[in-house]
């Protein structure tokens, strides 16, 4: 049922929840939590609350027969919460199971669940709401809350119900409210439209309606939610035991951010049983990234416990490095091989006998450059010197001198080593857990990194894709990175999660991207199927190349005028320029460019790592780097697209995608 005549009642009762909300997050809040800044600051960002934030209703559920505690039914809400007298459950509380899985992932008494009312929200507003029904019953379990009659006499429970009955009993159990705006009359509640029963939804999916609207609206630069969408394997996933390691493979657009960040959220909320982390570090690839899951994350802590960062703000922030570092990620498999951190180790150890004093920040970066130096010159050699193994000493000896590996990103994470093997992170500074998204990209030393904030009995969440690999100086495989790690090493066998259902790109847009892929990897459960075809458009020569690729960037950002058009090219700054000639402007960032009151954005393909649009231009396909035969960053730059795709070339068309 959408926009039906119980929306106005459902608006009602998420306004007098959000005002209830934020009364008790500024309360907890003025309490505070102690906010480390030391040195593992990641160099990420904490957000300040804002009312403005707060998410609304996500849905509700009903039953057949009034339970003990939940009574005949309940909403499910981003924090717990009683309002007049209506139970609120945080959708990471145990008993939100009974929304999200139709099995009751466990939770028992699911079988007393008639209908589970999804809510769409905008603006904190719920402007409609999606009923799936269960089962046939004479009433809806949601009639009898706004007629403000007593609730039916309460059955013995044939449920096992697992709050703290205390601390969790309704204030008012047994009396339901009239709200103010009850004033729809009982035949409205009757009249619910009911699908008919066995053909809902394609298995294993719920809500698969208000799904398909999400992803048809326009997309926006940040992330936004999709609690009240959330299908059943994502919160699986999200909300899994938090004192296990979890590894997640997924093609693009088959939400595995969306995992990675409503784990982080699931992990720092207070309403979920078990203790809850105080300390959650979320890493991405990209400054963009970090602003992408923003959105999402605002809603969910505002009590500021995750720290979101990238990998390059990460590494720069223990190097103390500001400046920009020249030359993208790159360099020999030695730079980050993991083995390096012993050699790191011995040299600090070495500087820390030279120079006795306890270390301050006035010479941390003195230290660095000494401890630096001691590698590069192998212990100034002679006796002193830090390893007599051939590879080794070759390697070091063709370390460049401080100042240029200050100043290039291929050696931010060995000056980042140096830097933790001078003073590694205390306990208080370390982390309870460690997300990190695009995990596929991660070298071996910034797995050394990582795996030094993390506490000892700290767990990791990884998500990624290997076929979206963009360096042969990452693992190859899952099972190396869990291997590096100790995931799996005790009683548990390690095994990455697979996700195959893509929700971000079109049938026609994936099964394109796909042809990219090795045979055995192909495949994704598309959930939209009703795409325009991709274009490929010819050059017919090379200046025509960027003015054709514009056209048709202009022409998507016509027809998609509320949501973001890209441009990806392997050579963005070429592709700018060319826009500053004919008119462009930059705005605000490299990536926004603005004529005529048109924008469009202009990405390389790492740059667009874990972003996403409605329409993108790929421009000269083949020439995207490719790695061992594989073509990753050409595979993530086509699946960045929603809704639509054009290929420009000029010079050639990878055979793949002719
Ligand atoms: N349950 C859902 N309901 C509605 N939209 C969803 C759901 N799950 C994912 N999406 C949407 O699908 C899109 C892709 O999700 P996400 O970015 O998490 O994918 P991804 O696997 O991280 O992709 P990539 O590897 O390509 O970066 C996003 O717009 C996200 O909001």
């Amino acid at each position: 049922m959408r926009a039906g005549p119980d929306v106005p009642y459902e608006r009602a009762k998420n306004a007098e929840y959000l005002v209830a909300l934020e009364k008790k997050l500024k309360t907890r809040i003025e309490i505070g939590i102690a906010r480390n800044e030391a040195w593992a600051n990641p160099g990420g960002v904490t957000l300040p609350f804002s009312p403005d934030d707060l998410h609304p209703l996500i849905g509700r559920v009903g039953l057949e027969s009034p339970h003990e505690l939940l009574g005949t039914d309940f909403y499910i809400g981003p924090r717990r919460l009683v309002v007049g007298g209506v139970e609120v459950y945080s959708c990471f509380a145990e008993v939100a199971k009974l929304f999200y899985q139709p099995d009751g992932g466990g939770f028992e008494g699911h079988e007393s669940v008639v209908v589970r009312r999804t809510f769409e929200a905008r603006h904190r507003e719920v402007v409609a709401a999606d009923d799936e029904w269960v089962r046939d019953v004479m009433e809806s379990p949601f009639a009898a809350r706004k007629l403000g009659v007593p609730a039916a006499p309460v059955h013995r429970p044939r449920r096992r119900f697992t709050l703290d009955r205390e601390r969790d009993a309704p204030t008012q159990p047994e009396l339901l409210i009239v709200q103010d705006d009850a004033k729809v009359a009982t035949a409205e509640h009757t009249h619910i439209v009911r699908p008919p029963l066995g053909t809902r939804s394609p298995v294993g999916m719920r809500a698969v309606e208000a799904v398909r609207r999400r992803l048809s609206a326009p997309r926006s630069s940040q992330l936004t939610s999709v609690l009240a969408t959330l299908q059943p394997d994502q919160y699986e996933m999200a909300t899994s035991d938090p004192r296990q390691d979890l590894v997640v493979q997924g093609h693009p657009g088959t939400g595995k951010t969306i995992i990675a960040t409503y784990r982080a959220a699931f992990l720092v909320d207070p309403d979920r049983e078990g203790n809850s982390a105080s300390r959650v570090l979320l890493v991405g690839p990209t400054k963009q990234y970090v602003n992408h899951v923003q959105g999402i994350l605002r809603q969910h802590d505002p009590e500021g416990r995750i720290q979101a960062t990238h990998i390059e703000s990460l590494l720069s922030n223990f190097v103390a490095s500001k400046s920009s570092l020249e030359h993208t990620f790159a360099g020999r498999y030695d730079d980050l091989d993991a083995h390096t951190r012993g050699l790191c180790e011995i040299a600090a150890h070495k500087v820390r006998q030279l120079d006795r004093f306890a270390m301050h920040k006035d010479v941390r970066s003195r230290w660095l450059r000494t401890t630096y130096e001691l590698l590069r010159t192998n212990g100034q050699s002679g006796r002193t010197q830090l390893t007599d193994n051939p590879a080794e000493v070759a390697w070091l000896k063709n370390l460049p001198t401080f100042e240029l590996a200050s100043s290039q990103r291929r050696y931010l994470p060995l000056l980042a080593q140096c830097a933790l093997a001078l003073r590694a992170p205390t306990v208080q500074e370390q982390y309870d857990h460690i997300v990190v998204d695009e995990a596929q990209d991660m070298s071996p030393i910034e797995w050394n990194i990582l795996d030094q904030m993390k506490s000892k009995a700290g767990r990791w969440t990884l998500v990624g894709d290997m076929n979206q690999r963009r360096s042969d100086t990452s693992y190859e495989s899952w099972e190396a990175i869990a291997h590096h790690l100790g995931i799996g090493s005790g009683d548990t066998q390690f095994q990455a999660t697979t996700i195959t259902r893509g929700y971000r790109s079109t049938a026609q847009i994936l099964e394109l991207a796909d042809k990219l892929l090795p045979r055995a990897q192909r495949g994704v459960e598309v959930v939209q199927r009703d795409g325009p075809g991709v274009q490929k458009i010819w050059a017919s020569n090379p200046q025509k190349l960027f003015s054709i690729s514009v056209d048709i960037a202009v022409d998507f950002k016509t027809r998609y005028s509320d949501g973001m058009v890209a441009i990806i090219s392997a050579e963005p700054t070429a592709l700018t320029q060319w826009m500053a000639r004919h008119g462009w402007r930059r705005d605000r960032s490299v990536h926004r460019w603005v004529l005529g009151g048109q924008l469009l954005n202009v990405y390389g393909p790492a740059s667009a790592r874990g972003l996403e649009f409605d329409a993108v231009v790929v421009v000269e396909p083949s020439k995207f780097k490719q790695h061992v035969g594989k073509a990753g960053q050409l595979y993530t730059s086509l699946t960045r697209a929603n809704r639509e795709l054009a290929i420009v070339w000029q010079k050639n068309l990878p055979q793949a995608l002719r």
